[in-house]
């Protein structure tokens, strides 16, 4: 095992502010009036399906794009505005890419130490490999990164994003080049690093469980707008619509129509708080808060589909007035399979009201 070095890296980290930033390629707008303030030490997320702009922002906040309106600040400095841009280099940043970007023909220290230009090779040498001593990597410093494994290699990566003190990480994307079982321990790894550096953070996924670990926010993003900004739960709670409650987790959506301040449907009635009267909406029920009884109680069912996932069982059920067969989370239960009646009760808890969007 290397030896720890017990000096902690400090980054001043810095507070990151976006007022009404607009970017287009050509006529594709990617950036389309971005507000956002990060503060000083946290980390957000930034979240959403493919193409919505995610790497858009996080190239403008690098400074390898330009925006074409609005400011971005770090700290009190501007760093790009209408009248004002400074380059990537000056802007104090650290980057990890999903493809980590280490240079082959360098071995893993220089790799590190390359960010570290200004200080004498010596000192630069030192600093670079207490950076990857701290990542347990110390042992590998004279090899090149192709001899190591992607999770290694991704633990370079951040070393060398971190050597600088940089008061702002910019990370895009930087699991998803990591097998499935890799993920979990490395990312765990990179947020004890993150947290240790205290650097202000910001990171692309389009993973919402990622986000959910990693953020201390997430900035849920849909076609180059920023839609919701909150904590994990407060996102996972509290959807501000539709899509956003599907972008989180698989859904059941039950329509119906508004009356006397509920949503009423096969499945029962649901508080609609704010919808008027007659107003077309949709119950979202989490698959987790639907509960399958024997038959006479609740809305009448029956199980179509079973299947043994380990500790959570999938059931399909269908129910009268329904078009599609509900999804069924629960713990399996003995002899309950396909053809069987049910009861159909659903958990509050586990049910949102919206207006209905459409498909
Ligand atoms: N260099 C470019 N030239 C032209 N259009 C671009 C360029 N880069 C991105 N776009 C477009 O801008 C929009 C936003 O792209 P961006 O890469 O920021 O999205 P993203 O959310 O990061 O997507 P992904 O998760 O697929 O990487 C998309 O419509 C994309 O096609």
């Amino acid at each position: 095992m290397d030896d720890v070095p017990t000096r902690t890296p400090i980054s001043l980290a810095s507070r990151l502010i976006l007022e009404g930033v607009h970017h287009s390629y050509g006529t594709t707008a990617a950036a389309k009036g971005i507000d956002l303030v990060i503060e000083p030490g946290e980390i957000v997320c930034l979240l959403g399906p493919s193409g919505c702009g995610k790497t858009t922002l996080l190239r403008l906040i690098a400074g390898i794009e330009r925006p074409s309106a609005g400011r971005i600040l770090l700290d009190r400095r501007v760093v790009a505005g209408p009248d004002q841009f400074v380059p990537p280099e000056k802007r104090h940043i650290g980057l990890v890419f999903q493809d980590y970007a280490l240079f082959p023909h360098l071995t893993n220290l220089d790799n590190v130490a390359f960010g570290l230009k200004a200080l004498p090779r010596a000192e630069a040498l030192a600093e670079a490999r207490r950076a990857l001593e701290r990542m347990r990597l110390g042992r590998y410093a004279g090899d090149y990164p192709h001899a190591l494994s992607g999770g290694e290699q991704q633990r370079v990566a951040l070393a060398r994003a971190l050597v600088t003190r940089p008061g702002i990480l910019l990370m895009d994307e930087p699991f998803s080049g990591l097998d499935s079982r890799l993920r979990g321990s490395v990312r765990a790894e990179t947020l004890d690093v993150v947290r240790d550096a205290g650097a202000t953070c910001v990171i692309v996924t389009h993973d919402p469980e990622e986000a959910m670990r990693m953020g201390d926010r997430i900035a849920l993003m849909r076609a180059g707008r920023i839609v919701q900004l909150g904590t994990p739960v407060a996102l996972y709670r509290e959807p501000i619509d539709l899509p956003a409650a599907r972008f989180f987790c698989e859904i059941n959506e039950v329509a119906g129509r508004v009356a006397g301040g509920r949503l009423e449907t096969p499945l029962g009635s649901f508080a609609a708080p704010g919808l008027g009267e007659g107003t077309p909406a949709v119950a979202a029920i989490r698959p987790q808060g639907v509960e399958l009884r024997a038959p006479g109680s609740g809305a009448a069912g029956r199980v179509v589909e079973h299947r043994f996932l380990g500790e959570l069982d999938l059931y399909e059920v269908v129910v009268a007035g329904i078009d599609r067969p509900l999804i069924v989370r629960r713990r399996g239960t003995a002899g309950l399979g396909a053809g069987q009646n049910v009861g159909v009760h659903i958990d509050i808890a586990e049910v949102l009201v919206f207006a209905a969007t459409g498909p």
